[in-house]
Order: C-alpha cells, then structure tokens, then sequence
C-alpha cells in the first residue's frame, strides 16, 4: 500500500544525501520499523511520506505511492488532502506539537474541521471516541483540558488520538516514545499495537533502539547514512543480523535486555 522507490534527498546546505538511494514497501495492516543512529536519514525518509519535506531547500528524486498515489511530487492540494486524513503523524514532543493555548479537544478535531463537513457536535463525539480509543481516563475531561495539564505520557496518547481520528491508512511514528520513561514507553507501544490489531492501520515506527521496534514490529529495515543496509523480520533480523551495523546496533543493546527478549 505505501512503496517508496528509489527515494534521494540532499539538502542544498549539506554534501552528502540524507536519503540516497531508499525503497520501502509498508503492506496494509503491517507495523514496519525503521531503525538507525541519528542522521541516518529516517526522519526525512518520513517527512518525505507525510509531505513535510521542505522542498526549497532540497533536490529529491524517486516515487511514493500511496495505494498508487504519488506524493513526491504531488501538490499542495493534494498533499493537504493526504495529510493527517490519509496519514497521521505523530513526533517525538507532543509539547513542541501542541498548541499551549488550545485546549486539547479541539487539537484533536482540527483535521476533521479542515477535511469534512462533519458538523461541531459530530467532530466533538468523534474526537471522544478517539480519546478514548486511545486508553485516556475521562475523555470528557481531558477534552476540556490544556497541554500542560497533562503528563507526558498522556499528552502523547492526545497526540495519538489527533493523529488517529479521522481514521488514516497509515501512522507515521518518530520516536514517539523516546522522551518517556520506560513504563509508560511500554504502554504507549501497547495501545499501537492495539491500534493496529483492531483498526488495521500501518504504521511506520522509527526509532534508533532495535530493541523497542522488536517489541512492536514484525519487520524492521536498519538505515545507515541514508541507505538501508538490511531488511526483514524482526526475529530474524535480531538473531542473525548480517550487515556488520546492524551487528553493532544489537551489541549495543546491553545484555540484560537482549536476554529478557529471548524466548
Ligand atoms: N532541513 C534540513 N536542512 C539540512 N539538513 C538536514 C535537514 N533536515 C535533516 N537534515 C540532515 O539530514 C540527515 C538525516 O537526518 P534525519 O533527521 O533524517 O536523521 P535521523 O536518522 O532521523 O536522526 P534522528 O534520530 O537524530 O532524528 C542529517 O545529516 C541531518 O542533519
């Protein structure tokens, strides 16, 4: 459903592409993880799928297909469309996504505001709905409330919620556990997985950690200066890694966790 082919990008500030060269495919209902050490390209692999790309400041060739439709390219109008109706994004910061002065409920509506015709009390129980999908206590209650008023880990699952609510095809997720402690890490990859087992969305998960892609994913590709070095199921890529950096991502998950991992 998502392909991306043959996808470069070099900024015009920098040498070197930051993507060079990536093709991915992302199948319906699959939670595919994406996986590298800072500056390995994975976040403007992303932005490139959520046309978040800051074109003017870049070359970029290839395609991305979005159940046939290219986004590389498209324009405004359409990427408008695509964005946040068809793919949710959901970043590292709920805080710095967050507008400090707006109440929650209506962040979570915006993107049925600019892209249906719902009326106000529909967005409203539709926006409930997904506070509620995603696992916050007192829906209503959150809805009225501020940013701030929120810890972390729920302002992430808001976040989660605005990124969801008008039902996308596809989640792109940027580390959006690594500001978190570890608790509540896990639970927000619970709620993904419960996302995806009973909406059937996709995901694309990055993150520099292949330990917490394999509690989530089933398959991971490992990105390595803007090209991916290895590709395949989670198991198979974590027991028997290949290519000598995925070699040493694993070595450096400390051995404690590779054990507890190991069925
Ligand atoms: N707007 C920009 N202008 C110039 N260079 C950029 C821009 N955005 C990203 N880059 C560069 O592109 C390369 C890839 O960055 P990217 O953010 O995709 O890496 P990443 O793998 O997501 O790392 P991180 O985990 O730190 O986010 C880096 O060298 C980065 O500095």
């Amino acid at each position: 459903m998502l392909e991306i082919r043959d996808l470069h990008v070099k900024f015009h500030t920098r040498q070197r592409e930051a993507v060079a060269g990536v093709s991915l495919t992302i199948h319906d209902g699959e939670i595919l993880g994406l996986v590298g050490e800072s500056g390995s390209g994975k976040s403007v692999t992303a932005m490139s799928v959520a046309g978040l790309l800051p074109r003017k400041q870049c070359d970029f060739s290839g395609e991305i297909l979005l159940d046939g439709a290219e986004l590389l390219h498209a324009d405004r109008t359409l990427l408008r469309q695509v964005q946040g109706r068809e793919i949710g994004v959901v970043f590292q910061e709920p805080q710095s996504c967050m507008d400090p002065l707006m109440r929650i409920g209506p962040q979570v509506e915006e993107v049925l505001r600019i892209h249906t015709d719902l009326s106000r009390e529909a967005r409203r129980d539709q926006a409930l709905a997904a506070l509620a999908a995603v696992e916050l206590p007192d829906p209503a209650g959150v809805y009225r409330k501020y940013p701030h008023e929120l810890s972390g880990g729920m302002l992430q699952r808001a976040m989660i919620a605005a990124a969801v609510v008008a039902r996308p095809k596809l989640l792109l997720l940027d580390e959006p556990t690594t500001a978190l402690d570890v608790t509540i890490q896990a639970q927000i990859l619970e709620l993904l997985k419960k996302l995806n087992r009973e909406s059937g969305i996709s995901m694309l998960f990055i993150s520099h950690n292949l330990n917490v892609v394999r509690k989530l994913c089933t398959r991971t590709a490992v990105m390595q200066r803007g090209v991916l070095v290895e590709e395949g199921d989670i198991e198979t890529v974590f027991r028997h890694p290949r290519h000598p950096y995925t070699q040493r991502l694993i070595a450096a998950i400390p051995t404690r966790h590779r054990k507890e991992e190991t069925p």
